[in-house]
């Protein structure tokens, strides 16, 4: 890993966590930055992207790079996204709203950013094409800002908003949120299956992390769940134990996933999946898509690194339902090697935390754009003009020979 500073403007994701890491209240840090356990998962997420090598190809007029794709069949610019989050407000007061607008706008023009170093200077950054940012945003049920202030602060007609559910012991404060997330004009459902309970995570337990009083959880304001807000838990519970205790640890496909189909008509996307066996009834009971995720290590450690299971997951869908992929992302070549094993948009979490901690809506946006940039520059180095350029023939396996296949489909049929 590149050594990164612990000062100045941040030019890649690493400076930005390492700033994070000095800036942030220890227990905040500890939060966003843990795993669970022994953090194996944690660590396999980024490292795996180590094994998959690059087979770049070259003269191919690769002046004009086009990142545009379609998500559940609606245009993006790019396959770039953002993932569910607790919280957001931890890291800055512009929270989900910051995170929001921080998704650039498409301009011809170059973008000067300006902002400010944590030494406080003032500094532009002028090198700064505009990303080509409109893409997924998902919101988290436990942001900090509602769901409706958050679809309202876009300007972007090519960002599109799904909302992440937990389904609730107590249904109806789940299907409130479902009826809000769809008045306010959410296009799709999350449903995240990869935390019936909260996973251990040993710094959160050391640091007796609680979030602060001011904290609040806006999506419950109206909605009784945390009564006015806050987290509304008594003290002798655990972070964990107050999660545990409203989530409905019962979830079934049969049950679960029938009833919240009945409930709604928005697209359903099942976030947590690992295994070909999951993807198949995902399929089977209707979902629209899968994220293949170990919610970033912090869930059930000792998983595959996900870009591990990728692959697997790809082969079972087989075209029939979108596969997306998040965990360990942190540079644009990441995000071409999941694109040619097969995933058909990338999500990230932990960036955009450390983005809006650095100098919040601005941060987050320098974040994105770093990120699209070296998508963009990957790609032309690469030799790909175009986002379907990318495909397993750019993936160099140890044994193995690469096939050509179109995007969403692995192995090739073609
Ligand atoms: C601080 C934090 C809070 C999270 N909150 C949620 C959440 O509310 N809902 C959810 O489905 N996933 C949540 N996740 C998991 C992310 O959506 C995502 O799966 C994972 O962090 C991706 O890995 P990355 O952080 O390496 O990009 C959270 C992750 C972090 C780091
Ligand atoms: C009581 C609030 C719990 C938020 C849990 C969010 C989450 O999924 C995480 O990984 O943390």
């Amino acid at each position: 890993m590149a050594a990164s500073p612990t000062a100045g403007v941040p030019v890649c994701i690493d400076d930005f966590e390492a700033i994070a890491k000095s800036t942030l209240p220890a227990a905040t840090w500890g939060y966003y930055t843990s795993g669970a356990n022994d953090e194996d998962t944690l660590r396999d997420n980024r490292e795996a992207f180590r094994k998959y090598k690059l087979r770049p190809r070259i003269l191919r007029d690769v002046s004009k790079v086009n990142t545009t794709t379609t998500i559940l069949g609606k245009k993006a610019r790019t396959p770039l996204c953002v993932a569910p989050c607790a919280m957001h407000e931890l890291a800055h007061p512009d929270g989900e709203i910051g995170t929001s607008k921080g998704q650039p706008i498409y301009q011809k023009q170059p973008l000067f950013i300006s902002t400010e170093d944590i030494n406080g200077s003032i500094v532009n950054q002028p090198k700064m094409a505009v990303a080509d940012l409109g893409s997924v945003m998902i919101l988290s049920t436990y942001s900090t800002k509602a769901l409706e202030k958050v679809i309202a602060a876009n300007s972007n007609p090519d960002t599109h908003y799904w909302f992440q559910l937990y389904v609730y012991k107590e249904r109806g404060i789940s299907e409130k949120l479902v009826r809000r997330a769809e008045a306010a004009g959410f296009e799709a459902l999350v449903l995240t299956v990869d935390a019936p309970v909260l996973g251990r995570r040993l710094l959160d337990a050391r640091n007796r992390f609680n979030p602060p009083p001011y904290i609040r959880l806006e999506n419950f304001i109206e909605g009784s769940a945390t009564g006015d807000g806050t987290l509304d838990k008594s003290e002798s519970e655990t972070f964990g134990e107050t999660f545990g205790n409203r989530g409905d640890a019962g979830l079934t496909w049969e049950e679960g996933i029938a009833w919240l189909r009945s409930i709604t008509k928005l697209p359903i996307i099942l976030k947590g999946v690992l295994t070909a066996e999951d993807t198949e009834l995902a399929v089977k009971y209707g979902c629209a898509g899968v994220i293949v995720s170990n919610h970033g290590g912090r869930q059930l450690d000792g998983v595959l690194a996900t870009i591990d299971a990728l692959p697997e997951v790809v082969e079972a869908a087989n075209g029939r339902i979108e596969v997306y992929m998040d965990g360990g992302v942190r540079k644009g070549t990441d995000i071409i090697k999941a694109l040619a094993l097969g995933a058909r948009a990338v999500f990230i979490a932990r960036p955009i935390l450390y983005g809006l901690a650095y100098n919040g809506e601005a941060g987050a946006k320098l974040a994105l754009k770093i990120l699209q940039d070296e998508l963009e520059s990957g790609m032309a180095l690469s030799g790909c003009r175009d986002i379907n350029d990318i495909n397993e023939s750019l993936i160099h396996f140890p044994g193995h020979q690469p096939q050509p296949r179109r995007l969403g489909y692995y192995p090739s049929k073609l």
